[in-house]
């Protein structure tokens, strides 16, 4: 299952005078969601691009299913680009059965999957709309469900959640994670970092052309660790600082209870410092402070690590 479905391999693709690629290596695991992350600029659209074949690269390989990327697999990815291309002027029911015919559907079958679709996303009343009727919201709402309906086994959504409100996200999430469930490989670009915690199972972060982070989202998140705590605690006395940690700051929230942000020193194990602790007050809350992915893109980005 963890097996990889799409590899790039020392991908490179270079422009008049700036090379957008520059030995790319990612490796998306099988019927998982991957995060492609990176700055403005740093080369996503270009590699995505690559892995549909839009654009040749001038060096490296890209991987399919275990074996070189054919011509023939554009058929078994569904790319949402970032340019969202449907035609204005067409209606959007009859729109969206010409382009599933396209990739391959029925009539009857495309008529059925998108009446599931359109039901699911409460947007049956836009079927006979002229596209250029709806907001870019709603228009993104029809491009996603046209880009999923032939249930490729990869899927690539490039910034998926630009132009969605809150709900709409929330929605999109949803769909996303229902995706992987009925197995899809999924690949999405993003700026939205709360996304990629809630959705992400892997991440590579491209910065200035190259992969500078890749990895399972947990893994990354512990890596990037700092052995600090925040504790609540209700105690007549304040917490000592001792061998194992020390007081990072704290701050009275009444007169028996005091939050505070400590810093382990050795290596002994949440549970021997949560007991050490204890032993100077009742805790109220323990939390490990654990990085978020946003924090971890700005610090890698500029180079605070
Ligand atoms: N067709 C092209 N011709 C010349 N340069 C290009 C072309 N396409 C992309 N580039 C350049 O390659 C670099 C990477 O662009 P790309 O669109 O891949 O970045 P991105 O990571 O997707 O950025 P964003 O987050 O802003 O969408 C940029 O410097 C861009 O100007």
């Amino acid at each position: 299952m963890n097996d990889s479905f799409l590899e790039t391999r020392q991908v490179v693709k270079r422009y008049a005078n700036h090379t957008a690629l520059d030995g790319v290596s990612i490796a998306v695991p099988e019927g998982q969601v991957f995060g492609l992350l990176g700055p403005n600029g740093a080369g996503k659209t270009t590699l995505i691009r690559i892995i549909n074949r839009i654009t040749a690269p001038d060096a490296g390989e890209v991987w399919f299913d275990g074996r070189l990327s054919r011509p023939e697999d554009i058929y078994s990815i569904g790319y949402l680009p970032e340019e969202r291309g449907l035609y204005k002027k067409m209606k959007v029911g009859e729109q969206a059965i010409y382009l599933a015919q396209l990739k391959g559907l029925s009539r009857q079958e495309a008529k059925k999957r998108l009446t599931d679709w359109f039901e699911r996303f409460e947007i049956m009343p836009w079927w006979n709309k002229k596209l250029e009727e709806l907001s870019k919201g709603m228009q993104q709402k029809v491009q996603f469900v046209i880009t999923v309906l032939h249930r490729p086994r990869l899927l690539i959504f490039d910034e998926p959640f630009s132009g969605f409100d809150p709900v709409n996200a929330e929605l999109l999430k949803r769909e996303i994670l229902k995706l992987k469930d009925e197995g899809h490989t999924i690949i999405f670009s993003t700026h939205n970092m709360a996304s990629v915690e809630e959705i992400c199972d892997h991440i590579a972060l491209i910065n200035h052309s190259k992969v500078v982070l890749q990895g399972a989202v947990t893994d990354i998140r512990s890596r990037y660790k700092s052995n600090q705590y925040e504790l609540m605690m209700q105690s007549s006395k304040p917490l000592q600082n001792s061998d194992t940690f020390e007081i990072v700051s704290s701050e009275v929230q009444d007169e028996q209870t005091v939050n505070y942000k400590l810093r382990k020193l050795t290596s002994i194990s949440n549970s021997e410092l949560l007991s050490l602790v204890g032993a100077q007050g009742e805790i109220c809350k323990f939390t490990e402070c654990i990085p978020s992915m946003n924090d971890i893109f700005i610090r890698t980005v500029e180079g605070k690590i």
